[in-house]
């Protein structure tokens, strides 16, 4: 199939349903660039926990997310469970998500267009994205991936605490009332649940396929 000379790839969804995965893998096919926009929450997290701050503060969190030292999108501790849920706090912050929002709409916008995935791509950083992806499984499934990731990079947590830590991240990426973890109304649904990575990925592929064919060229 011919491709629009621009294309724009939404991915969102809720934690470790598979979004990163499936993002990076269109990135590929579609020779596009892509961007862990989750990264730049975790990185604002990390910045307020480094200061000594609470990620609960909303003017320091805003403060950091301005000032963010691209250095800390390296840092080890980005991915960690603890730094997940400050993310998941400063997220919350109206201020925050201004800051941050001028960088994700360039690297959306650029020529040949982006791949981005994270919670509100669809809905505030890319609405007019030709080719939208909501990814999600349940809960334990979700649980059970990132527990065998977190024990793979050596964090101890059982899949209890995993679950837990999961579910209250989902609670509050979805109760936020600046840009919550919403299923955009034009984004298609991939449930990962009983789907293997590589079944995941074609599935998204087609997808992805499916929007374009009815879509074509679009703005941001
Ligand atoms: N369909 C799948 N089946 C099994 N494991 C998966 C699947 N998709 C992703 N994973 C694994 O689950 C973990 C979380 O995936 P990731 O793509 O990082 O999720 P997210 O970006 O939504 O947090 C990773 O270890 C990844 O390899
Ligand atoms: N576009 C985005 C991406 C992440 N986030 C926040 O950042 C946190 C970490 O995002 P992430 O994508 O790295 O988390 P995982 O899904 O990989 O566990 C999320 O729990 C959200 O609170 C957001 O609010 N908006």
């Amino acid at each position: 199939m011919t491709h629009p000379a621009s294309l724009i790839i939404a991915v969102d969804g809720p934690a470790a349903s598979g979004k990163g995965t499936i993002a990076r893998a269109l990135a590929h096919r579609y020779g596009l660039p892509h961007l862990d926009t989750g990264k730049l929450y975790r990185a604002t997290g990390l910045s307020v926990r480094l200061s000594g701050g609470a990620p609960e503060d909303a003017d320091f969190a805003a403060a950091a997310a301005r000032g963010l030292d691209p250095a800390l999108l390296d840092d080890p501790d980005l991915m960690s469970s603890e730094n997940a849920q400050a993310a998941s706090i400063v997220s919350a912050h109206p201020g925050v998500r201004a800051a941050l929002l001028a960088v994700q709409r360039a690297f959306a916008a650029q020529p040949g267009g982006a791949v981005l995935d994270g919670r509100d791509i669809g809905t505030v950083i890319a609405p007019h994205a030709p080719a939208k992806l909501f990814v999600t499984a349940t809960p334990l499934c979700r649980a059970q991936r990132r527990h065998a990731e977190l024990a793979r990079s050596g964090d101890p947590r059982n899949l209890a605490t995993v679950l837990a830590d999961i579910e209250a991240r989902d609670a509050r990426d979805s109760g936020r009332s600046t840009a919550p973890l919403v299923r955009a109304g034009d984004a298609a649904l991939l449930d990962t649940t009983e789907l293997g990575i590589d079944a995941a990925v074609q599935r998204a592929i087609a997808l992805v396929e499916s929007a374009i064919a009815a879509g074509g060229q679009q703005q941001v």
